[in-house]
């Protein structure tokens, strides 16, 4: 696939199952993630590979800290939640690991960071794999951070779960540049 026919046709999955990338995949994967922008060559990202039985190791992470933040949580809520990570083959973790810097601020490390992710996101869907971008409480959630080892610096920019597509392609969002764009003249 050309590279421009990827940019506009890149498509998240919400059912992946196996295969998921394999270590040739991955490597490539995460080569892409790498050509992130990154102001000043911080390397302002890391990356996790959850793969096999830490998959259900996560989802007991996952329902530690649903418990947590809500004492009274449900037994069926907690199953959700140990389930979550075993909707992929795998998942790749984005830490984006923020430092003090003269010029180069918070934000742009986390955008940085954001790039990486897409970059990692698109070379899947270029080897013919499928993923999707996930947050939700668990990426702000210490106990998932104090779980995953992530230094006090460090913050999860989202859960890439990766793996083949389930099932057919959403249909692409019709959006009129227009939408978005217009060009600007003093
Ligand atoms: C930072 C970020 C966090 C997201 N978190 C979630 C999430 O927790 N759950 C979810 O279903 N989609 C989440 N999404 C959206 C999906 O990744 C995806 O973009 C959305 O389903 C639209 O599909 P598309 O990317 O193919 O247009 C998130 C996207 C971003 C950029």
């Amino acid at each position: 696939m050309d590279a421009l026919t990827l940019l506009k046709s890149r498509n998240s999955a919400a059912r992946l199952c196996a295969p998921g990338p394999d270590d040739n995949a991955l490597a490539e994967i995460f080569a892409s993630a790498s050509r992130a922008p990154d102001h000043g060559r911080l390397r302002p990202w890391r990356f996790l590979l959850v793969r096999g039985d830490a998959l259900s190791a996560l989802g007991e992470l996952f329902a530690d800290a649903a418990q947590e933040r809500d004492s009274s949580v449900n037994e069926a809520d907690l199953l959700r939640c140990r389930q979550q990570p075993l909707r992929a083959p795998l998942i790749l973790v984005v830490i984006a690991c923020i430092s003090e810097h003269p010029t180069v601020p918070r934000i742009e490390q986390q955008l940085s960071a954001g790039c990486a992710a897409y970059g990692a996101l698109l070379a899947a869907e270029a080897l013919g794999y499928a993923g999707i971008w996930r947050t939700g409480a668990n990426a702000f959630d210490q106990i998932v951070h104090r779980g995953l080892d992530l230094e006090s610096h460090e913050e999860i920019s989202g859960f890439l779960y990766l793996g083949t597509r389930g099932g057919q392609s959403k249909p692409l969002p019709e959006l009129a540049q227009t939408d978005f764009m217009k060009e600007w003249r003093q």
